[in-house]
């Protein structure tokens, strides 16, 4: 299921939607619904709580033994037996609290990093895709600009990078080229690692014309800020290509598609360029 709830807007690292099989980390655990439960009440409070159960419970079950046997269980037995779920149980769950927030942070951090590309930073090929899925299917509400494209990009001639300038080299040219895409991106926008040098970027609530001229400045920024690495001149650049359709009538593999010929299009025109597979006409743009 897709996750239409999820917070689209949030700025990358972020958490894409969940999916048939889609790590059972990002899911919700008893022990994070647990913690919610507690962060609301508040730590002090939730223990008060417990403790108070745990202490209306002893008194309950006294009470009965006492009644059972006949004797009275007086006003001291009375206020051991209340007392002592505070006095044993507080220590006891502020241990447990403090072990279930900790497995709870880990746990996030760990369902985080499995989005993420362990070389750039940028989401790995599942979570772009997952993006990419809840951007095509978006429920009416959420769009405003009913559009949604996705563009791949692919850096021009990088073994050449590679044979040049080393692969460490090579490594840092895809660092900073996820660098300088990420400062350009509009937040309601997805950036990921498709494939070895390929990329793909999500691009919901743009118009055609507005997907491919961010397009065309991504392609401009990856030029600049790309032109040297570490002292080399690398000169790096990247061809793009655009696949457009309005939100709600296309389907994520039939845009990959379409981008990815328009992409080799590009490459095939010369490469540094965008290419569109959809029939709007923005003025830089090249088109098939
Ligand atoms: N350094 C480094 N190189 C990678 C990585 N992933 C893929 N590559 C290299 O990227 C290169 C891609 O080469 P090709 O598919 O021939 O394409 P290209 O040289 O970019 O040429 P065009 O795409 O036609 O412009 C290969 O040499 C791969 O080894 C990576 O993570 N790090």
């Amino acid at each position: 299921m897709i996750d239409k709830n999820n917070p689209g807007a949030a700025l990358q690292p972020d958490m894409p939607p969940s999916q048939p099989g889609f790590l059972e980390l990002a899911s919700s655990s008893h022990s994070s619904r647990l913690l919610r439960v507690i962060e609301r009440v508040g730590m002090g409070g939730s223990i008060f709580l417990a403790c108070a159960a745990l202490s209306a419970m002893s008194v309950a079950l006294a009470s009965l033994a006492h009644y059972l046997t006949g004797d009275p269980i007086g006003v001291t037995g009375l206020l051991n037996t209340t007392m002592i779920p505070f006095v044993l149980g507080a220590p006891t769950l502020i241990a447990v609290f403090s072990l279930l927030q900790r497995l709870e942070a880990t746990r996030a951090e760990l369902a985080r990093l499995s989005t993420l590309d362990m070389l750039t930073g940028a989401l790995n090929r599942r979570s772009v895709i997952a993006w990419g899925e809840v951007a095509c299917h978006p429920a009416p509400h959420e769009t405003p600009v009913p559009y949604v494209s996705v563009a791949l990009m692919d850096v021009d001639r990088f073994k050449q990078v590679n044979d040049e300038h080393g692969h460490l080299i090579g490594d840092e040219t895809l660092r900073q080229l996820c660098r300088a895409v990420k400062r350009h991106l509009p937040p309601q926008c997805h950036f990921g690692r498709y494939g070895g040098e390929e990329f793909a970027v999500i691009m919901p609530q743009l118009k055609p014309q507005q997907a491919e001229a961010l397009a065309e400045l991504l392609r401009e920024a990856v030029q600049a800020d790309c032109a040297r690495v570490q002292g080399h001149q690398v000169e790096a650049t990247v061809s793009i290509g655009v696949a457009s359709a309005r939100a709600g009538q296309g389907e994520l593999a039939d845009m990959l598609s379409r981008a990815d010929e328009a992409l080799y299009a590009a490459k095939r025109a010369g490469r540094n360029r965008v290419m569109a597979a959809t029939p709007v006409t923005p003025a830089k743009v090249s088109r098939i």
